[in-house]
């Protein structure tokens, strides 16, 4: 048994190792919870370091084997290939994203499940379009020289990821990097192991060489992910998550001299200036504060509104915070649970922070009731504070969850400064009919994406990462083939 291909309850998820599914050597496992019931639902595999090893191993043949040996064109038609199949089986995904992470079918079938595979379509075109560089060179015998450059894969890349958008975030990195002809050991999270797991099924069902595609399970420091990460037959890691992880990932990839690519945590601020169509921004910030309960690294926890429309725009978003009722079934409008109990605990924590250091909650705070099979749900009300001052914990560390501080302010110049007072720089979003002052302010964010009048419309084409705690590097269209490839210049006299 594989993954959730039926019924999600006892499920057993294993490791995929040189094409084919394993237990844990030491025979360790972890439960798999439900975090909208709060109930084990599956037991999940956990990979030794003999087990990483073994799929690390299977990796580095396989450059060596039939998919080293291809073609561009080859490679790019069986990935295309495995788009399609996710695409055939979305149920199935859909089924094994929903159980993992609780959260409402609508938002796994609309997001998680068809941008998993679309990164797979994405790499496959970006690669077979992308030209080379060339450059004819006077040489000093008066002659000249062609130089031209190939790109050749990096190698074994390890991919940890994190639960929040779990395939979407993990075929992010394989889509690219098997487009540049790598191979890939994924850890994914040890709150969502499925979808990894089930894509194990496509990459055979597709005719993927053994060892390509590898999968291990575990948790970070001990187990699989610091297994993987000081593998010294692993040549880059690309990595989603915590700051803190990045850090203790970044000190593994030093012994060696491995590349990294890590997208890391955010404290986007949002800024909503007073000739700002309302409606538009109300509908953008609740979405990017609200959606997949808070869980988005994209989201928005800072909102600075100009004071003419500051009590305008705070009722307007009280009413729709009020609208998400936190559930998953019945006739609610659907705020799905948080990951697990730990990290209720750590938003909840927030919570409390944020009342005892002044602020006013305009709506939510706590944990609302709900009864019947979601009782046991991992659920927080949605919540909105005001009365926020600019150093209280809540408006400077990340939380990840349904949450945000609305702060008033006078001028472009002070919430520019207000907004980039931060260690993250991952994304902002402007919202103003100025468009002249969209673009200033924009190109003004300390930050790797910044959006006017919108939120979360992403080209997988277009740049994406950040600066500072927020990450290191860009991946996304051509961007990602500078992670995932290594370049060799070439010079011929001629
Ligand atoms: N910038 C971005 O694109 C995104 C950032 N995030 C960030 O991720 C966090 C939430 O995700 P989590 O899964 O809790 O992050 P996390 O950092 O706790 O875990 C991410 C992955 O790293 C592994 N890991 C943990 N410690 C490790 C270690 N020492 N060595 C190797 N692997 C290790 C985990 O097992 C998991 O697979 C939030 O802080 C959020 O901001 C999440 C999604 C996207
Ligand atoms: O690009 C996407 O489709 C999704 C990006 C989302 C994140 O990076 C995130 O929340 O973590």
């Amino acid at each position: 048994m594989t993954s959730a291909s039926s019924s999600p309850v006892t499920e057993t998820i294993l490791n995929f190792i040189d094409g084919s599914y394993r237990k844990g050597s030491e025979g360790k496992s972890f439960p798999n919870v439900n975090p909208a019931t709060g109930t084990a639902i599956g037991v999940v595999h956990e990979a030794s370091q003999a087990d990483v090893a073994d799929a690390v191993a299977a990796a580095k043949a396989a450059l060596t084997g039939p998919w080293g040996k291809m073609t561009t064109a080859e490679r790019v038609k069986l990935i295309a290939a495995v788009a399609t199949e996710i695409e055939r089986r979305a149920d199935d995904f859909l089924a094994a994203e929903v159980a993992d992470t609780g959260k409402p079918r609508h938002v796994a079938s609309h997001i998680d499940i068809p941008r998993g595979a679309a990164n797979f379509r994405m790499f496959a075109d970006v690669v077979s379009t992308m030209p080379g560089e060339s450059f004819n060179t006077s040489t000093p015998d008066g002659g000249q020289a062609l130089n031209y450059t190939v790109r050749k894969p990096k190698g074994v890349v390890a991919v940890v990821c994190p639960w929040n958008f779990p395939l979407l975030l993990m075929t992010w990195k394989v889509g690219p990097a098997l487009a540049c002809g790598n191979t890939v050991v994924v850890k994914p999270s040890e709150e969502t192991p499925r979808t990894a797991a089930l894509l194990g099924e496509v990459m055979n069902a597709v005719g993927m060489p053994k060892g390509v595609y590898n999968v291990v399970h575990g948790f970070g420091p001990g187990s699989a992910g610091e297994f993987l990460t000081s593998n010294p037959d692993v040549d880059a890691i690309t990595f989603t998550g915590e700051t803190g992880t990045g850090q203790a990932i970044m000190q593994k990839a030093a012994i060696g001299v491995r590349d990294i690519s890590f997208e890391l945590g955010g404290k986007n601020p949002a800024i909503v200036f007073a000739d700002a169509d309302l409606d538009k921004a109300v509908e953008g910030l609740s979405r990017s504060v609200f959606l997949n309960t808070g869980q988005v690294c994209l989201g928005t926890e800072r909102v600075y509104v100009e004071r003419p429309i500051f009590d305008a725009f705070v009722a307007r978003m009280v009413a729709a915070a009020q609208g998400f009722k936190p559930g998953v079934t019945g006739d609610r409008a659907y705020l799905g649970p948080l990951i697990s109990a730990e990290h209720r605990e750590k938003v909840l924590g927030y919570y409390r922070r944020a009342v005892e250091d002044g602020a006013t909650v305009v709506t939510g705070g706590g944990v609302p009731e709900i009864s019947g099979a979601e009782a046991g749900g991992f659920f927080v009300e949605p919540t909105l504070w005001i009365d926020v001052a600019h150093g209280d914990t809540v408006m400077r560390e990340e939380i990840f969850g349904p949450c945000c501080g609305i702060v008033p302010f006078d001028s472009e110049d002070e919430v520019i400064a207000l907004a980039n007072d931060t260690v993250y720089g991952l994304c902002a979003s402007i919202w103003t009919e100025n468009l002249s002052r969209g673009h200033r302010v924009a190109a003004a964010m300390d930050v790797g994406v910044c959006w006017v009048n919108s939120w979360f419309l992403r080209d997988l084409r277009t740049a994406f990462g950040g600066s500072g705690h927020s990450g290191i590097g860009r991946e996304g269209g051509v961007h990602s083939l500078e992670f995932y490839t290594e370049i060799t210049n070439i010079c011929v006299k001629l």
